[in-house]
């Protein structure tokens, strides 16, 4: 066996500052993207999170759900989550294997179109633990992940393509925040899933 073979199937390292990052351009599973897609669009339970704004209510703009065995706080609401389905499970392993961690929740963004967006944020709670590794794969169409540096003028842009996965790890979220902007040009649907180990 040739050890230093190209590997489709393994995570290559990004270079990046104060923090790791790994990408895979596909990651394998037994069912094609968009039939994943199409199943977790309607297979799971979206709902519009509120989150408060200077004193009111506004809606995300994103659908969003938990899944999970731990609750768990985010942009200060806590979740309950409901239960892994067995498509999350099969996701989950696959997102596992080709990792090399371990993770016992996900949240689910759907982002409807280019109107939908991420604010930027590091994903630093308590409950994950210090230099946490969490895993994003994304289904659908094309958007670009900005990570901004705290402390320095540095940033970074990934175009994050249907069926890609991505490895957040080490000191990354202490150092970095993410986000995903509105854009002005048209984008059909996106689903991404963050799966994390919350403690
Ligand atoms: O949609 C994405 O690629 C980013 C999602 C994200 O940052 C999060 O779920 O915390
Ligand atoms: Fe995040």
């Amino acid at each position: 066996m040739d050890l230093f073979a190209a590997d489709d199937d393994a995570m290559q390292p990004i270079p990046v500052e104060d923090g790791e990052l790994r990408f895979l351009q596909q990651l394998k599973l037994p069912y094609p993207n968009a039939e994943l897609m199409r199943r977790l669009q309607e297979d799971i339970a979206w709902r519009v999170e509120t989150i408060i704004v200077f004193g009111k209510e506004q809606a995300q703009p994103r659908l969003s759900a938990w899944y999970g065995e731990a609750s768990y706080t985010y942009s200060g609401k806590t979740f309950h989550p409901l239960p892994f389905t067995p498509l999350l499970l099969e996701i989950k392993a696959a997102v596992e294997a080709a990792s090399g961690c371990r993770f016992n929740s996900v949240l689910l963004n759907y982002y409807r179109d280019e109107r939908d967006s991420m604010g930027f944020h590091s994903d630093d709670e308590p409950e994950l633990g210090r230099n946490p590794a969490i895993a994003s794969f994304s289904l659908g169409a094309t958007r670009r992940f900005i990570l901004k540096h705290k402390q320095r003028p540095l940033d970074l842009k990934l175009d994050l393509t249907d069926g890609s996965l991505l490895l957040m790890a080490g000191a990354l979220q202490h150092y970095w925040r993410h986000g995903i902007n509105k854009s002005s040009r048209a984008h059909g649907p996106r689903i991404n899933l963050t799966f994390r180990l919350v403690q």
